[in-house]
């Protein structure tokens, strides 16, 4: 019984994420979708702007408040493991909800851009954005990402199992990848408003915050193998001519790795 209501519940948390997401990519964009980052009536300045803010802050808090170790350790005394992801990303899903429901327009415009082709570029780059985010979370795992994989192994009577430290493809160049392609689908926009920007503002000062947490969480989990990777792989901007030297590097890693393991397996 346990598990198909864990199985139920993997599921609806995992469509409301999809919701959430593909309803988000219309509500920045602000098309098809009947509220938007800029529908509505405009209201007064400085109500909307702490109402907008209000609601960020929400989402901050609980988007990496519920994602410290330590809160988690808490928390699965309440709510069994196995479903502390998808209670995650249902939560998470909820307060997008809540944002995207009480946005206050702010539709003046800050920017307009006129020219076919400059718009037509902030359109790939906007869709660039986004399918990198999407690209991303196979990278990582996206059925762990988004709680499937724990409902699996508890399914299945297994230990939870926890996904690979990524250096490979993306991750080779860049730590951050996703977060790339959310700066990416929040700031390109021919039509910027002051909705817009407040939100764009607010997400990047949140994202840079929340990656200084989210660093320190996998310095504590993967130690100097984190540490080594920071040194050599920059956040967002790839190097040139970079991939060599980590080629190289990875190279002897994994000739001092294999040495280490024959060490260990002659002893
Ligand atoms: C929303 S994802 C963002 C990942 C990354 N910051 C990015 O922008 O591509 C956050 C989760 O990814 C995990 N993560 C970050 N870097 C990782 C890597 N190189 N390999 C595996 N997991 C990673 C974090 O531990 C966290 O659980």
């Amino acid at each position: 019984m346990g598990r198909i209501l864990a199985f139920i519940y993997g599921i609806i948390s995992y469509a409301a994420f999809l919701a959430a997401f593909c309803y988000a990519i219309a509500f920045v964009g602000d098309f098809y979708v009947p509220k938007t980052i800029n529908s509505g009536e405009a209201g007064t300045l400085l109500p909307s702007l702490l109402i907008n803010t209000a609601l960020l802050g929400l989402f901050a808090i609980q988007h990496s408040g519920m994602a410290r170790p330590g809160f988690k350790k808490w928390w699965t005394k309440i709510i069994p493991e196995p479903i502390e992801r998808s209670t995650y990303v249902l939560l998470a899903s909820g307060v997008l909800f809540l944002l995207y429901w009480l946005w206050q327009p702010l539709p003046a415009t800050v920017w307009s851009l006129e020219n076919e082709i400059g718009r037509w570029i902030l359109w790939g780059l906007f869709s660039l954005g986004w399918g990198l985010v999407v690209y991303t979370t196979f990278l990582i795992s996206h059925a762990h990402l988004f709680g499937l994989t724990q409902i699996r192994d508890f399914i299945k009577d297994r230990d939870l199992s926890e996904p690979d430290f990524q250096t490979l493809n993306l991750y080779r160049h860049m730590r951050h990848p996703m977060m790339l392609g959310f700066f990416l689908a929040f700031w390109s926009t021919p039509e910027m408003t002051i909705g817009h920007l407040l939100f764009s503002i607010a997400t990047t000062a949140y994202i840079l915050i929340a990656l200084q947490l989210e660093e320190n969480d996998l310095v504590k989990a993967f130690g100097e193998r984190y540490r080594k990777y920071r040194q050599r792989v920059p956040k967002f901007i790839p190097r040139p001519g970079h991939k060599a030297s980590i080629d190289v590097e990875e190279k002897s890693n994994e000739s001092s790795q294999s040495l280490s393991e024959t060490l260990i397996s002659e002893e």
